[in-house]
């Protein structure tokens, strides 16, 4: 049973599509205190918020069964991602279903503020017909600037060059060919600027963003300049709007968002110059439902145990790419498993080599699972696809993947080299068609192990009798050999054996096997 806490409005849509799941509870609680949150988060396996609740680290570090945090839209400035992603937790979004509200929303500010239609409402409504008050500037010919070209800064410049304007826009991903393309002006941060006599701002609040619309920017901005906030409080600087709406630098603005929400008495909205609305970008009902159906279907799917669509503390995978790598994630599980018990050594380095058919697939996801899986031994189920590498860098063990074209006569080969302070061991496997996944080289030596069971990884003396003096000792266990591989470097040499057995081996038992003379090292591996 997975059950899901709903800690803010979310449209029943979305809900329907938890509730019709037959292992399921919703418990729809949106009005919950940061400490309630706090007291009750380890009851639930999956979170769904959109831009109110603050999933705290506190949050986080109590959510002991949490496995997914989805936000029904697209900003998760509100949620830790670096705590939920050393907890293991996903976090997944719905980018696509507001992008139009928001940009309509930002087109609707954008007119109303050039014709003050806000203050002319209340005027009119508190009895006054004032015409000469409310005169007003067209956006035709003027020059828009939009900072952040995404999904919503590109609809919103669609939109502007239906009014006429001129649009400039600034992203760093944004190339002079793509503005062409688009029938728009390429501009830096600084063209904007200056040159423009409206401004949009639609990046996301982070580290780099945080009030980049500051006292220096307005300063450069022409006088009379509109300024547009649909996006993030936090990403234009309050108190430098305030003085630069005083000082007469600033014409207007139209404010969705603040910095702290909600907000009632923030010093902006006593300025007349100022419009706002209680973040409303992706309040319509057509944006409510598509986020939150968005977002339950991500939930459901990691919750039993498919692929998100939507990651946003991991890399997201597109269906048809997914469909080619995904054998490959058990295969890469259990290789990782199997390679530490190679070595009671601290792993430093992991090299993964991908050949064959491998090289030329995504590697990143089928790393990580060969990380989680050798991260697992020592670190138990707490690692898992979301913060196997995050574990690994904080354990100081560095990650590289290769593609190599040499697979040994298989057609695909996946090979998880450790290197430890004086050790590197080794291990690979493929898939065999229709067979399934196969161990096919452990070190220097070629076998044919299927990764499942109780193993026994036996080094010894390529001596005659081992085989024979090994079998007794085992069936004085009582221990049953399902299937035994055996290779050796030269005759006589050293030599590997691979054992499937029925039972796994107590201490006192492996002990009695590293006892005969010709055996150098057991291991028991449980895959
Ligand atoms: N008011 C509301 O209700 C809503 C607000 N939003 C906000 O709008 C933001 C943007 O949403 P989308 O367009 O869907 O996201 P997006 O990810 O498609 O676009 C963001 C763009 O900002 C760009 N960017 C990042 N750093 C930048 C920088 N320093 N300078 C210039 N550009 C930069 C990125 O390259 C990207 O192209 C969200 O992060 C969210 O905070 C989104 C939906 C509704
Ligand atoms: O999607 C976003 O980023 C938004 O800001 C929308 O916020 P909301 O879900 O309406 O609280």
């Amino acid at each position: 049973m997975f059950h899901i806490l709903v800690a803010d409005p979310i449209s029943k849509e979305g809900l329907d599509v938890l509730q019709q799941k037959p292992n399921v509870t919703v418990t729809d609680e949106t009005n919950l205190s940061p400490d309630e949150l706090e007291n009750r988060i380890n009851q639930f396996d999956a979170l769904l918020v959109r831009s109110q609740t603050k999933v705290t680290r506190p949050v986080i570090e109590k959510a002991s069964q949490l496995k997914i945090i989805g936000r029904a839209g697209v900003g998760v400035d509100n949620i830790d991602l670096d705590a939920a992603t050393e907890q293991g937790i996903i976090v997944v979004n719905a980018p696509n279903g507001n992008t139009n509200s928001a940009a309509e929303h930002t087109m609707a500010m954008m007119m109303a503020l050039s014709r003050q239609i806000p203050q002319a409402h209340v005027s009119l409504k508190n009895g006054k017909w004032d015409r000469k008050k409310y005169v007003g500037v067209e956006l035709k010919n003027k020059t828009l600037g939009i900072i952040g070209l995404g999904r919503i800064g590109t609809e919103v410049a669609y939109r502007a060059k239906g009014q006429h304007m001129n649009v400039m826009a600034y992203d760093p991903f944004l190339t002079e060919e793509k503005a062409e393309q688009m029938g728009i002006e390429y501009g830096t941060l600084e063209d904007i600027l200056q040159k423009a006599d409206y401004i949009t701002v639609h990046t996301p609040l982070l580290k780099e963003t945080r009030h980049m619309i500051n006292a220096d920017a307005f300063a450069k901005m022409k006088d009379g300049v509109h300024i547009i906030n649909c996006a993030r409080g936090g990403i234009i600087d309050e108190e430098a709007l305030y003085n630069s709406i005083v000082n007469e630098k600033v014409a207007g603005a139209a404010i969705d968002v603040l910095e702290e929400e909600p907000f009632q008495d923030h010093q902006l909205l006593e300025l007349p110059q100022v419009i706002a609305t209680p973040h409303l970008g992706a309040s319509t009902v057509e944006a409510q439902e598509n986020v939150a159906i968005d977002v339950c279907h991500d939930v459901i799917s990691h919750l039993t145990g498919d692929m998100a669509k939507n990651p946003v503390n991991m890399p997201s995978v597109p269906s048809d790419i997914l469909s080619q790598i995904e054998p490959y994630f058990h295969l890469a599980d259990k290789l990782g498993m199997f390679l530490i018990h190679l070595t009671e050594e601290v792993p430093e380095e992991v090299n993964i080599y991908y050949s064959g058919e491998l090289s030329d697939v995504k590697m990143a996801p089928i790393t990580r699972n060969a990380v989680k899986g050798l991260l697992k031994r020592h670190l138990g189920s707490h690692v898992n696809d979301v913060n196997a590498l995050y574990l690994a860098d904080r354990k100081g063990i560095t990650i590289h993947e290769s593609r190599t074209s040499t697979a040994k006569g298989f057609t695909n080969l996946l090979t998880v080299e450790m290197k430890t302070k004086s050790s590197v061991r080794s291990v690979a496997g493929t898939l065999l068609n229709g067979l399934g996944p196969r161990i096919v080289r452990v070190d220097q030596y070629s076998v044919d192990v299927m990764p499942e069971g109780h193993l026994l990884v036996i080094h010894h003396q390529d001596l005659p009798g081992v085989i024979g003096k090994m079998g007794s000792l085992l069936a004085q266990y009582q221990i049953n050999i399902a299937t035994m591989q055996v290779d050796r470097s030269d005759v006589g040499g050293k030599a590997i054996m691979i054992l499937t057995v029925d039972k796994f081996l107590d201490k006192e038992e492996l002990s009695g096997l590293k006892q005969l003379e010709e055996i150098s090292d057991v291991t028991a591996v449980d895959l």
